[in-house]
């Protein structure tokens, strides 16, 4: 019988508090990338979000910081469509590329930050940290499910698509699309929990049942809280072991009214807390290792205010992941100074 309920959390909160793998060093990685959709702009995503002042909110916390600048992805002349998939073998390439550089920094000790760039660069980054943690285990934090297959997609974009390479569940039901042969399928779909669904096609909705997989959509957040949410989502994950998480996160997993530079919004999406929430349980695990933070899009915006606030709440998600809290570290107990010796201490 696996462990659940209050007794195992306290139990997993005490072996995590024993063990944490807190970041030591953090590396951040651009990907400028926008060939896994059709609407450019994407490809500025990772200046925006350093413009509104990543790395020196990274640096006041308690790690170093590398910021190892933006891959560059090369424009391919000949990149036909695949069914009705477009820029496969550029998506492939640049995928590629993205899993080496995710790779070497997880190998390198460092808890990896990848800036994108479309929702398709989750095949590079999820694959490239597989290679080095083959037990990771995925949270996907979006309003879309991203598991279609070329077959079912109704757009035929990749960055709808991406869970569906990773799966080995649906490892037969993936056509051979050219530039993709440098990956095999890695991930369990007991492997993986959804968070923030809210526009699934229906093609996703029978993968999501027929594999059992686990998601939250925002009604079940509305219904049963967030807290509850990622109570059991880390309960599915964590149950039988500690081990690394990948979070894939979309900036459209929150409402339009907070995000809104992105290319796929959607009404009625995460509230400011609902989405820190979730980083700092995450962050509290001690077990992140790779984060994506994808999708911000600052060519879609109406205007300059709405670029910063969604390039802004893209910097506030990624420093609560690594353990950023507005709220004040927890401290020993101490008295509170009286008034007069406060004011002897001012005239010191
Ligand atoms: N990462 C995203 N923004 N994905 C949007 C996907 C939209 C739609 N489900 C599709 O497959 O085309």
């Amino acid at each position: 019988m696996a462990l659940r309920g209050p007794l195992f959390r306290l139990l997993r909160a005490q072996l995590t508090n024993n063990c944490q793998s807190r970041a030591h060093s953090v590396a951040v990685l651009g990907a400028p990338f926008s060939k896994g959709q059709k609407r450019r702009g994407v490809e500025h995503g990772p200046k925006a979000i350093r413009d509104a002042g990543l790395i020196e909110r990274l640096s006041t916390l308690d790690y170093p910081v590398h910021d190892f600048g933006d891959l560059s992805f090369q424009h391919l002349e000949k990149d036909e469509p695949f069914m009705h998939v477009p820029f496969p073998r550029t998506v492939g390439r640049a995928n590629k590329l993205l899993s080496s550089a995710v790779s070497s920094a997880v190998a390198g000790g460092h808890t990896c930050v990848m800036l994108g760039g479309d929702h398709s660069l989750a095949i590079g980054s999820v694959a490239g940290h597989a290679q080095q943690r083959p037990d990771l285990c995925l949270i996907w934090v979006d309003a879309h499910a991203d598991v279609n297959t070329p077959t079912t997609s109704p757009s035929g974009n990749l960055h709808g698509q991406s869970v569906a390479f990773m799966l080995k569940d649906l490892q037969d039901k993936m056509p051979q699309l050219p530039g993709f042969s440098w990956m095999k399928p890695f991930l369990a779909a007991r492997d993986l929990v959804y968070i923030g669904l809210r526009d699934v096609d229906p093609g996703e909705h029978i993968i999501l049942k027929n594999l059992g997989i686990q998601y939250f959509t925002m009604k079940d957040i509305d219904r049963v809280g967030i807290q509850r949410v990622m109570e059991e989502t880390l309960d599915h994950l964590l149950t039988r072991k500690q081990r690394p998480i990948h979070l894939s996160f979309d900036i459209d997993a929150f409402d339009p009214s907070l995000a809104p530079a992105t290319g796929t919004p959607v009404n009625g999406g995460l509230t400011y807390r609902e989405g820190i929430y979730i980083t700092e349980e995450i962050h509290n695990t001690g077990m992140l290792s790779v984060m994506d933070l994808v999708e911000v899009n600052p060519v879609l915006a109406a205007s300059r205010e709405q670029v910063e606030s969604t390039a802004g709440l893209a910097v506030d998600v990624i420093a609560s992941c690594l353990g950023q809290t507005r709220e004040g570290a927890p401290l020993p107990f101490q008295e509170i100074p009286s008034a007069k010796e406060d004011t002897e201490q001012l005239r010191l």
